[in-house]
């Protein structure tokens, strides 16, 4: 797939029909070809500048040309819980559904802290699906979507334009965007964190200074592609934490040119350049922030986006695991594949765990051992790909994930095992 548009934050200019892009303003009287011009954006007209995003769109219809939305079920997304549980919580993968369930049909929420209203915190979920989203679109009026793929490509079908996204790469889909996403190798299995606060973004990078972590250039954004199809379309909205369908009668993928710098984007987490110590002792894992969803409290995110790539470890007279800890800050993980190095057994390929403020945890016993009697010689990790959505508010689990068969019911064990320190 390609070609894509590259830079994050980018002001965009893209055309699948030359002369279909106004020229010099952005709401002439008569648009090119008849197409109709459209705002679409992800901030108050009047935030500052550099946080403002918008995009025109150039399309063959309005979008508001559709009939009423009627409410529709999808056990799946519920997120309502019994009280937030303070334990820590671990779960095997999804199994592949039975039958054809795509996309929309596949997702469970695992664990939310969302306060739709107020345009905060975030839901977590796991999909498992078998089939393409067909002749369905969807967008989400509540938050963005940060797709995390565990296996098999997805190609998504956005009003900007085509991005592909396959494991070890993410997507970000806009809030309010519509998309379709299809499955090309026909089944798929990842993660999402749906974002209700401030948009994700490029975290500052400090005394790093001006280049490391996720660089802005490679993520790349999707060139204007659009369907010109008068067919029966579903057209599904998340809108204050409910699905709500109706259907039209196009593609509602019908932008035939925009400009702005409100896309979708895609990023491969290969190209993270790692950066840890080549010292002792290791940073804590926000030196490993891919994206940040900032809060209104400086450096206090609503939601960060961490990954564990592959990387050499090279700290000297140090214990080179993740530490114990007990944090503010929630954690629900995921594993993109490999092993994670504070977790010898359990936490496999597809699964996730969640580490709710203030308890405590770390490596599991075998981790402890061999981080300990480890030979401290340069040794690459490699192979892995963890990840961690980490957010300033408690993570409540789903009553449907606590409800799931891969719920181990053995976590704690994980930790039980540990000698009393001896004193001289
Ligand atoms: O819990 C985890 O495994 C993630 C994590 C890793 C680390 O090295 C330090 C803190 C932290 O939360
Ligand atoms: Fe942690």
């Amino acid at each position: 797939m390609g070609p894509y548009l590259s830079g994050f934050g980018n002001h965009f200019a893209t055309e699948a029909v030359p002369g279909a892009l106004p020229v010099g303003q952005n709401s002439p009287q008569a648009v090119p070809f008849g197409l109709y011009a459209e705002q679409f954006s992800g901030t108050a007209f009047t935030a500052p500048r550099s946080e403002n995003r918008r995009t025109w769109f150039y399309r063959l219809r309005p979008s508001a040309q559709h009939a009423a939305f009627a409410p529709f079920e999808a056990h799946g997304w519920r997120t309502d819980g019994p009280p937030p549980s303070p334990n820590r919580l671990r779960w095997s993968p999804l199994t592949t559904p039975q039958g054809e369930v795509d996309f929309i049909d596949g997702m469970k929420a695992y664990a939310a802290n969302s306060d739709v209203e107020t345009q905060s915190g975030v839901t977590v979920y796991l999909y498992a699906a078998t089939a393409s989203m067909t002749r369905r679109a969807f967008f989400n009026a509540d938050g963005e979507w940060l797709i995390v793929p565990q296996e098999g490509r997805l190609r998504i079908i956005t009003e900007c334009g085509v991005i592909e996204a396959a494991p070890l790469s993410v997507a970000l889909i806009p809030r309010g965007l519509k998309f379709r996403i299809e499955l090309p190798e026909g089944t798929a299995r990842g993660y999402v964190c749906e974002n209700y606060g401030a948009a994700f973004r490029l975290p500052d990078l400090g005394p790093i200074g001006a280049n490391g972590l996720a660089n802005p250039r490679d993520f790349e954004a999707p060139v204007a592609a659009f369907e010109d199809e008068d067919a029966p379309h579903q057209l599904i909205q998340k809108f204050q934490g409910q699905l709500w369908s109706t259907t039209l009668d196009h593609s509602p993928f019908d932008v035939v040119a925009w400009h702005g710098n409100l896309c979708p984007y895609r990023y491969d987490l290969r190209r993270f350049n790692t950066i840890n110590t080549v010292s002792f002792d290791h940073p804590d894992p926000s030196i490993f922030t891919v994206l940040t969803a900032p809060s209104d409290t400086p450096g206090t995110a609503n939601c960060d986006f961490v990954i564990f790539p592959p990387r050499w470890m090279v700290a000297e007279h140090t214990f080179r695991p993740p530490w114990f800890h007990r944090n503010i800050m929630s954690e629900f993980m995921g594993l993109i594949e490999g092993v994670y190095d504070a977790k010898a057994e359990g936490f496999a390929p597809g699964g996730a765990s969640l580490h709710n403020c203030m308890n405590a945890h770390g490596p599991d016993c075998a981790s402890y051992d061999a981080g300990v009697s480890a030979d401290l010689k340069p040794h690459r990790y490699e192979g892995t790909m963890a990840f961690m959505f980490e957010t300033r508010f408690v993570l409540r689990p789903t009553a449907q994930a606590l409800a799931l068969p891969g719920l181990q019911g053995d976590y704690d064990a994980g930790w039980g095992g540990f000698e009393k320190a001896r004193l001289p």
